[in-house]
């Protein structure tokens, strides 16, 4: 398994509980969309997952180890097998993006060839190759931040192809792009994640995109897993009842819309 969980909890700093009684499985090759509103520990589980955040109870598996009883030392090794895509790549704004993208193996390079790296990048070949699948070539050689929030998640996108790592968690990682883009990118992810036969798992606002690009899928609410099902076998009560907001709902009125509600696909 690539990912084993059960009954795992996690419980941020400040108390804030984020997941409750998490049991989940997924095997190499599976690809899962992650849903749910907003606040319902999405992220929190791609962290819990990419080994950032410890759990707060329960028993976690990743690529075949508990991260939380192997050393440090062994801790970093396994994360770099692990390819984690940010809704905002944390990218050195005046970095190159060239070597932003060849920072995606800096966790397999010794520390002498990681600083080589920086001064002067050593796979530019590698990198173009890795942009060029996102449709991205031409920026290879300017600065962070030039670019636009959907180019620089293309970056964050490009480095984690260029790692080739064992598992890709993506946290919203289409979120700047248009529909288009959207789109074409989940596909090159799926592809890939299929090719090498290694998991990939993203969380999606866009339930549209999920349904339409990932076979399996979570649905997570106030912390807890509420479904986990084969994106063809899912219901409109189910999404439904996902986003629900009793918040909103008990709020007055809005005023009526200009146009027909015909989206049935529910979109934070
Ligand atoms: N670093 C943190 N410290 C404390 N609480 C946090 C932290 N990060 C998230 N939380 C809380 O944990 C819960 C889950 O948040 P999380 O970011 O995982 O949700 P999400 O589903 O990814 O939301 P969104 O779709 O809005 O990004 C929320 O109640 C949030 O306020």
């Amino acid at each position: 398994m690539t990912l084993n969980l059960s009954g795992v909890g996690l419980t941020h700093a400040n108390g804030q509980v984020a997941l409750r009684d998490i049991d989940l499985k997924i095997a190499p090759g599976e690809r899962v969309a992650i849903i749910g509103p907003s606040g319902a520990g999405k992220t929190s589980l791609l962290r819990l997952l990419a080994t950032a955040l410890q759990p707060a109870g329960g028993r976690l598996e990743v690529l075949g180890a508990d991260p939380w009883r192997l050393s440090a030392a062994a801790r970093q090794k396994l994360r770099a097998r692990i390819g984690l895509i940010h809704q905002t790549p944390p990218l050195p704004p005046r970095q190159r993006v060239v070597t932003a993208v060849l920072a995606g193996r800096l966790g397999r390079w010794s520390l002498g060839k990681g600083l080589l790296n920086l001064l002067h990048p050593l796979d530019s070949a590698g990198a173009a190759a890795a942009l060029a699948r996102l449709d991205l070539t031409e920026k290879l050689f300017e600065h962070c931040d030039q670019l636009s929030g959907g180019q620089l998640q293309r970056v964050g996108i490009a480095r984690v192809l260029y790692q080739a790592p064992e598992l890709i968690l993506a946290d919203e990682p289409v979120s700047a792009m248009d529909p288009v883009l959207a789109g074409h990118t989940l596909g090159v992810l799926n592809e890939e994640a299929a090719r090498r036969g290694i998991a990939l798992l993203a969380s999606l606002h866009a339930v549209d995109l999920a349904l339409a690009h990932f076979p399996r899928i979570l649905g997570v609410r106030e912390g807890r897993l509420v479904f986990d099902r084969p994106a063809q076998a899912l219901t409109q009560a189910e999404l439904d009842a996902l986003y629900a907001n009793e918040q909103l709902q008990s709020r007055p009125a809005s005023p009526p819309a200009t146009t027909p509600h015909v989206l049935h696909i529910p979109r934070c």
